[in-house]
């Protein structure tokens, strides 16, 4: 039996693959599918104006947010994106005129004056690599969604929102103390309500 630290390891290497391997034209779908799923479901009635949303830009095949992003505007949501604070991520406003910076892993990063901490949002949407039914998640491996969210209790905000191609799901994701569970999932054909 490999230990559950590797078997975590072979599956992140086999998801990054499939979710790669999707062309431009299936990512462009799922992107649409995606959107249209949010709005059918009851978190378009709590995600209303003025709330603060973070989500993420897309980077190694992960499902793009963007017409999300673009619905979420026309809402007058605040957006955010995650920036590196050590081991960990503080949130910074997306805005039309925000500037960029690389981080260390080549995704682009708002630059801010102010940041806010995770627990000051009303709603995150979180990259994955794999997720199962339960609501367990399985990231790029630096635990930095873990450690942002480790001090959030359950049934307060914000409402962590897995976002996946449906070819990310896993019967069952060998799961580790540290892992925060995910309250939500959107993929572009379903809206699993974990919580
Ligand atoms: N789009 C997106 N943004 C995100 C995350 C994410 O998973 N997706 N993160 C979620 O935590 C944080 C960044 N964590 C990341 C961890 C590893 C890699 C990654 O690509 N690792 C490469 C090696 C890259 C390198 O070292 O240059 C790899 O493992 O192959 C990317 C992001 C914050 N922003
Ligand atoms: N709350 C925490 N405190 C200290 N270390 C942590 C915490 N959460 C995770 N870690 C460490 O981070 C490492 C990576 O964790 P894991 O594989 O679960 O990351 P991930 O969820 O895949 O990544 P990410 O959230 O960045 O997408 C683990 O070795 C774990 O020890």
């Amino acid at each position: 039996m490999p230990s559950p630290s590797s078997s975590r390891e072979i599956l992140r290497r086999q998801l990054r693959q499939t979710r790669r391997h999707l062309s431009n034209e299936e990512q462009a779908l799922a992107a649409k599918q995606l959107t249209t799923q949010f709005v059918s479901s009851p978190l378009s009635n709590t995600l209303t104006q003025n709330t603060r949303v973070a989500l993420y830009l897309s980077n190694d095949g992960e499902i793009s947010p963007n017409s999300l992003c673009e619905y979420l505007w026309q809402h007058d949501v605040d957006l955010y994106l995650p920036v590196l604070d050590g081991k960990a991520l503080r949130f910074a406003r997306y805005t039309s005129t925000s500037k960029w910076a690389e981080n260390r892993f080549g995704i682009k990063e708002p630059v801010a004056s102010e940041t806010i901490d995770g627990l000051e949002l009303d709603a995150v949407f979180l990259p994955l690599v794999g997720f199962d039914i339960e609501g367990g998640r399985l990231g790029m491996g630096g635990g930095f969604y873990d450690r942002t969210f480790e001090h959030k209790q359950a049934n307060q905000p914000p409402i962590l929102i897995g976002l996946a191609h449906d070819c990310q799901a896993v019967a069952k994701l060998p799961i580790e103390s540290w892992d925060v569970p995910l309250d939500n999932i959107l993929t572009p054909s379903t809206f699993i309500q974990l919580t």
